[in-house]
């Protein structure tokens, strides 16, 4: 029997998983003999004294006068293979075999040892002794946690640091699972696990220490570029290094990039890499920091110019400058590119883009290329979805600037992060948008939109969770303090927000009467002037999202 698996490899020492496909001549786990013992089932405090356990498994007794190599490469595929276990003992000429490949004599018979003049004699039945080395972190698990729940389906591994997501039902079995992991995967040093699904302002994870040394500063490769950080304290995902690729692929030599919320570097550096001017800018002070040192990690320091500042001033001051001199830049030749990777929140920044050159003199040569990420929530086509975030705050329809539209990741059963690529037209950056009405169904179906519950909403809740900050914190990895993170977690769920809620989403439709441009009701003839009644107050939704920002 010869079973193909695709698995995924989450031991192996990248930054992110990679799927490959494996031959496993004999699947051990379909075996019970080679399971761990069943009264591990439910532990929570690791013993590993109680996985040891005797078996019996057929054997090959080489005489010692035939030649052991040759044996063992003819019977090569009926060897017992378990972790740090040698189916060959030299000295005893001794060859352990798979209990479900051989049974008895007859199933050999594809090795002709009797061509090697070993007769059926040489088939013995003998034991063995199996412990705690002789299993994969993922055998372990699956003995240990309930049969009838999920098992632990995926985490990441940030350099020496392994990060979980653990399901409520796993949360028990939390500190075995992390000095499982500790034990068995390779450089792992460190485990943590998401403490709550509450992301802050620099969308680095809570998180809380299972098993190992308190120490996040790592260092990963991704795209042939070295990074190094902190992994408390600024954002990575190895989950977006495919998506990082394909946007740097997108570059040539002599295009710019503007990274809008850098972190530590994922676009920035491998652009610079390839010769891009780099324009980057990050509000996390830890972030910028890190980016800075990466840049110079990577040999690239004289391509980027790094910032530490919030977005709309960056897009306000440092983007709208690069864009005037980029115009007035007659040997420049290539693309300019924007990346906007802060998915909750990018989408609303993109009411700063209209207008942003108004009364500039200036010819605009070339069409900034906007690769803006949101997150799409709902069951209907997320394209959609996500092509509307981007028309309600830019106050437009995209459809002549439109590049793609592409899916990045599910996040969540029926949220998926996807980018939504479009060109800044001139009319657009110097405020000339007539912006084509929509029919009216759309418009309500948008107004519909609007009352989901809004990114700003969400921020609300991230704020009361903010304030609980402290509870969830690395340094409290203690047993007592990590109750806490239940206690708060329950509070949260009582405060009623519904209120706050409403006003909020009163705000939202007012805002976005004022953003979605209402037309005349005949197509004007000429583009408007700069000073255009329809275009959005930027200034005032700009005071308005502070006020909301309870
Ligand atoms: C989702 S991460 C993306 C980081 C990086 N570009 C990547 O692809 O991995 C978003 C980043 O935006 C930064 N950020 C959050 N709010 C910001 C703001 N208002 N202005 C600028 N950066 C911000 C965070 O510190 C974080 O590093």
């Amino acid at each position: 029997m010869i079973y193909t698996t695709r698995t995924t490899l989450t031991h192996l020492p990248q930054t992110h998983r990679v799927v490959v496909r494996l031959r496993h001549y004999f699947k051990n786990m379909l075996c019970p003999d080679l399971h761990p013992p069943a009264a591990v089932r439910g532990m929570q405090q690791l013993d590993r004294a109680a996985f040891s356990k005797t078996i019996k498994v057929p054997h090959l007794l080489v005489p010692k006068d035939k030649n052991l190599n040759e044996v063992c490469r003819s019977i090569k595929k009926y060897l017992l293979k378990m972790e740090r276990y040698k189916p060959v003992i030299t000295e005893e000429y001794k060859i352990t075999l798979h209990p479900m490949a051989v049974q008895k004599w007859e199933d050999l018979a594809d090795v002709k040892l009797e061509k090697l003049d070993i007769g059926s004699e040489a088939l013995v039945w003998q034991e063995i002794q199996l412990c705690y080395d002789n299993w994969k972190y993922d055998e372990i698990l699956k003995a240990v946690l309930p049969e009838d729940k999920e098992a632990l389906s995926s985490f990441s591994k940030i350099g020496h640091i392994i990060h979980l997501n653990l399901k409520d039902h796993l949360l028990p079995y939390k500190q075995l699972i992390g000095e499982v992991m500790c034990d068995k995967i390779a450089d792992c040093r460190t485990v943590v696990n998401k403490s709550l699904s509450i992301d802050n302002t620099y969308r680095n994870f809570q998180m809380e220490l299972l098993c190992g040394e308190p120490n996040y500063q790592v260092s990963v490769k991704e795209n042939g570029c070295l990074f190094q950080f902190d992994f408390s304290k600024v954002y990575w995902n190895p989950r977006l290094s495919t998506e990082h690729e394909k946007i740097v692929k997108m570059l040539n030599k002599h295009d710019v990039l503007y990274d809008l919320y850098a972190g530590v570097g994922p676009f920035t550096v491998p652009a610079a890499r390839k010769g891009c001017e780099v324009l980057a800018n990050d509000l996390n002070p830890d972030s910028y920091q890190a980016l800075v040192t990466n840049c110079a990690l990577n040999r690239v320091s004289k391509n980027v110019t790094c910032h530490n500042k919030d977005a709309v001033e960056f897009i306000k001051h440092e983007l709208k400058q690069a864009f005037l001199t980029k115009c007035a830049d007659k040997c420049f030749l290539g693309e300019m590119h924007i990346t906007m990777n802060l998915p909750a929140m990018a989408v609303e920044h993109l009411v700063h883009f209209p207008g942003l050159l108004k009364s500039e003199d200036i010819v605009l040569h070339k069409k900034p290329l906007v690769h803006v990420y949101c997150f799409a929530k709902g069951v209907e086509d997320k394209k959609q979805i996500a092509r509307e975030l981007v028309e309600r705050w830019l106050g437009m329809e995209v459809e002549d600037m439109l590049k793609e539209i592409a899916f990045v990741r599910n996040v969540a059963p029926n949220k998926d992060m996807m980018r939504v690529s479009f060109y800044l037209t001139e009319d657009l950056l110097f405020g000339r948008t007539t912006s084509k009405k929509r029919p009216l169904d759309e418009e309500l179906r948008l107004s519909d939109l609007s009352k989901r519950p809004s990114n700003k909403m969400k921020d609300q809740r991230k704020q009361l969770a903010k304030k609980a900050k402290n509870v969830f914190s690395v340094s409290q990895a203690k047993k007592k303090d990590l109750k806490k993170t239940k206690e708060v977690s329950s509070t949260l769920k009582k405060i009623k927000v519904q209120d706050k809620r409403e006003k909020v989403d009163q705000k939202f439709q007012d805002l976005h009467a004022q953003i979605v441009t209402k037309k005349a009701p005949k197509p004007a003839p000429k583009p408007l002037p700069a000073k255009n009644k329809n275009k959005p107050d930027t200034k005032k939704i700009e005071a308005d999202l502070n006020v909301m920002q309870m």
